[in-house]
């Protein structure tokens, strides 16, 4: 079933075009959103996430047209999001700090507390729940972010770049983790990471120059490149492929 569905989207930033008729469809699954650095993944996550308006086209995130205030905070309530870079206030701590999103989010307040601390394991970050946040390493703050995203249980999970500073054992259990929550949601996680697309993704997107230029398995997309492309592993083979095409095909 499809959950999320952007049809003909536009976004600018002032004069710089960054999508001009994309249309894009998610069911539930892990999908992960590929593409050069410029390609528009952070906006596209931003318009999902409903902090970006777009100039034209429909958005429509698990049955809410967006576009309507009253669907949007529906939306809202159910959505989930690490943006690419987050602020906090240095002095709360890491319980303090999910809480405050499970507020803001407007959870049910009996189920704030054991939804925080689940969140909080579910990034094993239990031990340190109680640590201020300006105390925390880049990657400890980085599973933080992830805490507060699924404090809510969201149906709709918006993940950019997770797992930039995660160490290789904490990247494994994140993969681990997605492959869980994309069981019963929608989840899209950005990532230059071919590899945590092979381990953790049931579809994913590439986007170029503000177009989808490939949506489909993992598979398909490894199926794409040959022995002459560059790239080290058999997936960075078909993103090279696939990039390729795109780039010489007539728009
Ligand atoms: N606030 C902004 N004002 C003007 N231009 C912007 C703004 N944010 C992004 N852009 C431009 O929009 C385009 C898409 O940027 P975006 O951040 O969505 O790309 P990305 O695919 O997430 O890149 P990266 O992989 O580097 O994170 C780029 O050309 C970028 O320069």
């Amino acid at each position: 079933m499809t959950t999320v569905s952007v049809d003909g989207l536009r976004v600018s930033y002032g004069k710089r075009v960054v999508f001009d008729d994309l249309d894009l469809e998610l069911g539930v699954g892990v999908h992960g959103l590929l593409g050069p650095n410029g390609a528009g993944k952070t906006t596209l996550m931003r318009v999902l996430a409903t902090v970006l308006r777009p100039d034209q086209g429909a958005v429509r995130l698990l049955g809410h047209h967006i576009g309507k205030p009253s669907a949007l905070r529906q939306a809202r309530r159910q959505l989930g999001y690490l943006p690419q870079a987050f602020g906090f206030y240095p002095r709360f701590t890491v319980r303090e700090f999910v809480e405050y999103f499970a507020w803001l989010k407007e959870m049910p307040p009996a189920r704030i507390p054991l939804a925080v601390d689940r969140a909080i394991e579910r990034v094993g970050l239990l031990d340190r729940a109680d640590d201020r946040m300006k105390h925390l390493s880049g990657g400890m703050l980085r599973r933080v972010g992830i805490a507060q995203a699924i404090v809510n249980d969201p149906r709709l999970l918006l993940l950019d770049e997770p797992t930039a500073g995660l160490d290789p054992e904490q990247r494994v259990q994140f993969r681990a983790l997605l492959r869980e929550l994309g069981l019963d949601a929608v989840v899209l996680v950005s990532t230059h990471l071919v590899e945590d697309v092979v381990a953790a993704c049931t579809r994913v997107n590439l986007v170029d120059g503000g177009r989808l230029v490939f949506t489909g398995l993992p598979d398909e997309l490894i199926a794409a490149g040959g022995d002459g492309d560059s790239g080290d592993s058999p997936i960075e083979r078909g993103y090279t492929a696939v990039l390729r095409g795109a780039r010489t095909a007539p728009r």
